[in-house]
Parts: C-alpha cells; sequence; structure tokens
C-alpha cells in the first residue's frame, strides 16, 4: 500500500476516449503492446474524456511557450492484466540486467529487486478501492517533440529504473553559476521542466519519481493535492471540474477515476 491508497474514490463515470492522433504525437509501434501485453480489444492511447480535455490544454500551454512543439504519448489507458505483465517483465529484465536467474533467487535477492521495480511501478491490484494509476484512465507518460519534430533530450529514457528518473535528477547541472554546471544536462532539466509546466499549468501532477509521469483525478493526484497547502485553501466551491474535486469543507479528498 502506497500512502496515496487512502484517498476514497468516487468513480464519475466518465468514458474512455482515444486520443486524437492527428493531435498527439504517439511513440509508435507502442512499446508494451511489441513485448505482448495483453490489452485485448483495448488501445493504450485512451484517457477519460476529462484527461483528453486537460491534455488539449496543456499542449497549448506548451505551444505558447515553446512554438511547434508537441507532447507525445508514451503510454496512457493500462487494463490491470498489462501492469501485471509489465510489473512481471521489469522484473525478469532487472535480474537478467544484474546475470541472474529469476528462478535461482534467494529471498533477500527476491526481496531487493522487487522494491526496485515498485519504486516505479504500481502494484497490479484488482481491489477497486486501490487501481493502479493508468488503469483507472487519468495517467499519462508523455515526453516532448521539438519544433522540428525530434525527439527532446529529458536525459533519460521513460521507465528506467534509476535515479536519474526523478524530475528534479539535473537541477544541481542547470545553474550556469555552479561548478557543477553542464549544458547537455542543463538542458535536459530544462525541457523537462517545461513538460511539468506544460502539465501542471493545465492540472496535472507529476509523479515524485518519474518526470514522465502525470494524472489528474486519480488517488495519487488527491493526495498530492493535499500536501499541497495551498490546495487546501481553495474555496468550498462545487465541484464543477477536476480542480473542484476537493471537498475543502471537512479536508477530504476524493478521486474521480476507478479503474475501468
Ligand atoms: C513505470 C511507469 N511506466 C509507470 O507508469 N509508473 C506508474 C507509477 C505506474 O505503474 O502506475
Ligand atoms: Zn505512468
Amino acid at each position: 500500500m502506497k500512502p496515496y491508497h487512502q484517498v476514497a474514490i468516487e468513480d464519475c463515470g466518465e468514458p474512455l476516449v482515444e486520443l486524437p492522433a492527428d493531435e498527439f504525437a504517439r511513440v509508435d509501434p507502442h512499446p508494451y503492446a511489441v513485448l505482448g501485453a495483453p490489452y485485448g480489444d483495448r488501445s493504450p492511447f485512451f484517457v477519460r474524456q476529462g484527461v483528453l480535455e486537460r491534455l488539449r490544454l496543456a499542449q497549448a500551454n506548451l505551444q505558447e511557450n515553446c512554438p511547434g512543439w508537441r507532447i507525445q504519448i508514451f503510454d496512457a489507458y493500462r487494463p490491470i492484466a498489462v501492469q501485471q505483465f509489465m510489473v512481471d517483465y521489469t522484473f525478469q529484465d532487472l535480474v537478467r540486467s544484474h546475470g541472474l536467474d529469476p528462478a535461482t533467487l534467494s529471498e533477500a535477492q527476491q526481496h531487493d529487486f522487487w522494491q526496485q521495480v515498485y519504486q516505479f511501478w504500481a502494484v497490479p491490484n484488482y481491489n477497486p478501492a486501490t487501481p493502479p494509476p493508468h488503469s483507472t484512465g487519468a495517467a499519462v507518460d508523455v515526453t516532448l517533440l521539438d519544433a522540428s519534430g525530434q525527439p527532446a533530450d529529458m536525459g533519460s529514457p521513460i521507465d528506467e529504473l534509476s535515479p536519474r528518473s526523478y524530475p528534479d535528477y539535473f537541477a544541481p547541472y542547470a545553474d550556469p553559476t555552479s561548478d557543477r554546471y553542464d549544458p547537455t544536462r542543463a538542458i535536459a532539466h530544462q525541457n523537462r521542466q517545461r513538460l511539468a509546466t506544460a502539465l501542471q499549468s493545465a492540472g496535472f501532477c507529476r509523479h515524485p519519481n518519474e518526470w514522465w509521469h502525470f494524472s489528474i483525478g486519480d488517488q495519487l493526484w488527491a493526495w498530492l493535492k493535499t500536501s499541497d497547502r495551498s490546495a487546501l485553501a481553495l474555496s468550498n466551491s462545487a465541484c464543477a471540474n477536476l480542480d473542484d474535486a476537493m471537498d475543502n469543507a471537512n479536508l477530504r479528498v476524493v478521486a474521480r477515476y476507478g479503474a475501468v
């Protein structure tokens, strides 16, 4: 259990809709589908209706600051069976990358490797009170394409199990007055900030360990909102939109999207 699983869920019933290919760039072929992840008749490029609207806003925000740049969708909706497949795949891949056989690990080794996996991946939990973020249709893994359509340098690939994935990992190298200044790493930091500014100004929250993972309306989002003291000072208005989904009268926060 993560702390954000304590947040209550009241599914608002918004449908899953496909991210229009003419509006949002996609990573193609889809990296998990290529591995054989069991999507059935669902596409990974679906989100809840309200999340699509916020992504449109995020891309417009991005293009105000960086004309011609686009959000590229790496992953969005993920059935729980796909979450299970990817968690198992990541565990096996990690173990093998250490020259070990997953079938012959000691208990201590298994524990250590699973901890590394779950620092970045959510548990494939079928309990409707604690769904994995992507299984709610509220979470997206995204990066940027620059004005020439090339992937922006973000400093490390999506899904890398390493500290380089932490959003501010390159911040110490980005200050031109510091001895540690490094122009290449500074660009990666700037691009991560561009991405975060675009998404956050549209209402998304970023995963604390992953520069690419953003969500709105799920349990992690609601939990991060309660940690934000300024959010608690919002007026007690009706739940007209996602930002107002917090019930400020008793400081309780409700996630709007359950697993679909
Ligand atoms: C690892 C990454 N692709 C991801 O989506 N992580 C989050 C936390 C998840 O599994 O929901
Ligand atoms: Zn994610």
